[in-house]
């Protein structure tokens, strides 16, 4: 499972926990505005926005799993098994393959306005990567600071939902999460008070009881109710230093722990192998590792983003721990 999200203070954030049980060897990939992208389907984009953002590269095409382009704009895959459906080739539209979605979207477009403009047009084909890289079931979070959208290809079709809560998790379909947000209502940041019953006395006994009743588990929508909880109550000051804390902070909220979900055999769990937030208006890629709580950042801007070669850094993924004596 996966949480993507988008958070202003005065600069605006973007990014996402990766859930799952191994990596695919990703790395921090700057993408240049000169580097050809070829596409399956479509004209080639010889030229484009810069992309930074956590890729595999392979042979020699960057396999984004989520990226922030030099306009701001940002976009994050996340699973979404059982309900992608990715569809045949559709004469007369932008037949765009999953796997070339967010260098499209973030190669061409500076606000997500435009992007919603575009997708009117888009057909997600059914067109794998490769043999090593098949299809992956996913649908993607498009934010820039203005708001986001949420895009699905399941079998009625391509969906478009305005994502007001700025956060992705996984399944059910973004229509079912967001009605699941009903149940939640009343819950409140502020003490509990008795509306149980005028003839009984309770006690506040503990701060936080406001929320009791938030899930704490880590299936996709509790993780969906605990974000979005914890990102629209979230109070930030609008430092870099503020900003990312709380940033990795809101997360944390729905980071997963090695032993607490159980995929396949006995020793399988998932992890958030990383947690990424780019400043979108610096072009600061920042992440932490499973094992490395320290945040490494990696600057689009020191990168010459006008070549045409992609520049990668393999994450630091050791703990880096600062001995006081
Ligand atoms: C699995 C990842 C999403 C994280 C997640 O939600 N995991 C939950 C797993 S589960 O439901 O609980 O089993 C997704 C996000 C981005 C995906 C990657 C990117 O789409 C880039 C390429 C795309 C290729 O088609 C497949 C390999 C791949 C390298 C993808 C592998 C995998 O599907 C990734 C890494």
């Amino acid at each position: 499972m996966c949480t993507g999200l988008s958070h202003t203070t005065k600069d605006h954030y973007f990014g996402r926990n990766l859930d799952l049980e191994y990596p695919y060897n990703e790395k921090v990939a700057i993408t240049p505005r000169n580097f050809p992208f070829e596409f399956r389907r479509l004209p080639s984009l010889p030229t484009h926005h810069a992309i930074i953002g956590m890729a595999t590269t392979a042979d020699g095409f960057p396999l984004y799993y989520d990226g922030t382009n030099d306009a701001g704009l940002s976009m994050a895959g996340l699973n979404f098994p059982g309900n992608a459906d990715y569809k045949p080739e559709a004469p007369g539209k932008a037949n765009v393959a999953p796997f070339e979605f967010i260098p499209w979207v973030l190669g061409q477009f500076d606000t997500v306005d435009q992007v919603e403009t575009a997708l009117t047009e888009v057909n997600l084909v059914d067109i794998a990567f490769s043999a090593e890289f098949p299809q992956s079931p996913l649908h993607w979070i498009i934010s820039d600071r203005h708001g986001s959208l949420t895009v699905e290809s399941v079998a009625a079709g391509l969906r478009v939902y305005d994502n007001p809560y700025g956060v992705l998790t996984n399944n059910p379909t973004f229509d079912i999460q967001s009605f699941g947000l009903n149940d939640y209502m009343h819950l409140s940041t502020t003490p509990s008070e008795n509306r149980f019953s005028e003839r009984l006395e309770f006690d506040t006994y503990s701060r936080g009881m406001g929320a009791i009743g938030l899930p704490g588990d880590l299936s996709s929508s509790s993780r969906f109710a605990k974000a979005v909880f914890t990102k629209m109550n979230s109070v930030s000051g609008t430092s870099e230093s503020e900003s990312l804390s709380q940033f990795f902070h809101i997360l944390g909220s729905v980071a997963q722990q090695r032993g607490c979900v159980q995929v396949g055999g006995d020793d399988s769990y998932e992890i958030t192998i990383y947690s990424s937030c780019c400043n979108t208006d610096t072009g600061v890629y920042y992440y932490t590792t499973y094992e490395n709580s320290q945040i490494t950042g990696v600057d689009m801007h020191s990168a010459d983003l006008d070549s045409d070669t992609i520049v990668d850094y393999p994450l630091v993924t050791g703990q880096q721990i600062a001995m006081q004596n």
